[in-house]
């Protein structure tokens, strides 16, 4: 099962066109509070479309509160990662495959990119460059993971 984790999102277009891809895909979406905006937001709601109620979201006070249950393959994904999200096996479908992405404004925490930089992927990009969207990105990792699945369950 794969599941796309938000670490406080901001910008509630973003959340709304990821939460619209994770439906498509039948991801799972863990949000992490703070959130920048009001789960009601008319912005949100407009870039998820009519997708918001069939999606499998899950909230939660803090990070650790995610990591304390989340049970499976942890990737974080950060423009500071030495490995490439590419050249990661996600092919098992038996396991839980966890990508966390980091807030529009400020990315993930020092902390967490310290404590767990051996899991942190990057997507390639101009060296002069400051970083990609974040929605582009979820649907960047999540599409080469459903990709090395084979697209299992999609038509
Ligand atoms: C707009 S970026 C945050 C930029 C922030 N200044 C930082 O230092 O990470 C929001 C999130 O998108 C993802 N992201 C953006 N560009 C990326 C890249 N080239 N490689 C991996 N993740 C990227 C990361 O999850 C990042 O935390």
């Amino acid at each position: 099962m794969n599941h796309i984790v938000l670490f406080q999102p901001d910008i509630p277009q973003n959340t709304g066109n990821i939460g619209r891809t994770c439906a498509a895909t039948k991801t799972k979406l863990h949000l992490i509070k703070p959130l920048g905006f009001e789960i009601t937001d008319k912005h949100l709601k407009r870039a998820g479309m009519d997708y918001w109620y069939q999606l499998d979201v899950t909230y939660y006070d803090s990070i650790e509160e995610f990591l304390e249950q989340a049970d499976g393959m942890l990737y974080f994904i950060s423009k500071f990662g030495e490995n490439y999200y590419h050249e990661e096996d996600y092919s098992n479908t038996e396991e839980n495959h966890y990508f966390i992405f980091g807030k529009e404004t400020a990315g993930l925490p020092d902390y967490i990119k310290e404590k767990y930089k051996d899991r942190l992927m990057r997507i390639p990009m101009h060296k002069d460059f400051r970083s990609l969207n974040l929605a582009n990105t979820v649907a960047m990792v999540l599409y080469e993971a459903i990709r090395q699945q084979g697209f299992k369950g999609l038509i």
